[in-house]
């Protein structure tokens, strides 16, 4: 039977849900990202998504609980078909993740990119470049990796903000406290202009 405290509890805990799908080539780290984003830890194993997984993090931000509902979309073909028009629906942000050590797939972020212009995706929904896999760049092989500034042109270029980061070994998350700072969670934002963008929107 429902109760009127069941109605003012569910009213209390109700906090406001944003989707953000995450887009990519396969294998670049999306399961374990977004691993670590809701669970706070790299995932054990991670196999192939098929079709769509979802996690889920609260984040308290001024006083409000906000609940971003993240969409782990599988990176391969195969395992996408016909789902994908259900991904672009009502999303409200969109990370593109490649992997730092994998030129592919920063070459690869160009169809993803046309796969969110054939859904019709708002140029006002806000636009994230995650390079995943920062625990393996080799400084000594630049040329075998995404270099940073190729990606904050890259950015630039599509009016992204970018971040680099590792869902297995994140940046020191940031000691102030303070936002605007280089730092988002264990995000390292890259580029400058968008340091002071994060500033004012997270
Ligand atoms: N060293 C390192 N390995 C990672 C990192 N993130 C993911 N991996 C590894 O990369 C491989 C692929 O990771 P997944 O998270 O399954 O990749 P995905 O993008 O979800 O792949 P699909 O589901 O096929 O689209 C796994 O072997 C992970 O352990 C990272 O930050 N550093």
């Amino acid at each position: 039977k429902y109760r009127l405290y069941d109605g003012v509890s569910s009213l209390l805990t109700r906090c406001r849900t944003f989707k953000v799908l995450v887009i990519g080539d396969s294998g670049v780290g999306k399961t374990c990202l977004t691993h670590r984003l809701s669970a706070g830890e790299f995932p054990c194993r991670a196999e192939a998504t098929i079709g769509v997984d979802f996690r889920e993090r609260v984040l308290e931000i001024d006083g409000e609980k906000i609940k971003l509902q993240l969409w782990d979309t599988a990176g391969q073909e195969r395992f996408r078909k016909s789902m994908v028009q259900h991904y672009y629906r009502n999303v409200h942000a969109v990370l593109f993740i490649y992997d730092v050590t994998c030129p592919a797939s920063f070459i690869g972020l160009t169809s993803w990119i046309e796969e969110c212009r054939q859904h019709c995706l708002g140029q006002d929904i806000p636009r994230f470049l995650v390079g995943n896999k920062s625990d393996l760049r080799d400084t000594s092989r630049t040329n075998s990796q995404v270099t940073q500034e190729r990606a904050t042109g890259f950015a630039k270029a599509h009016g992204m903000m970018f971040f680099e980061t590792s869902a297995k070994d994140p940046p020191k998350k940031c000691t102030s406290g303070r936002r605007g700072e280089g730092q988002v969670g264990s995000f390292k934002l890259v580029n400058k202009k968008a340091e002071k963008e994060a500033a004012s929107c997270c």
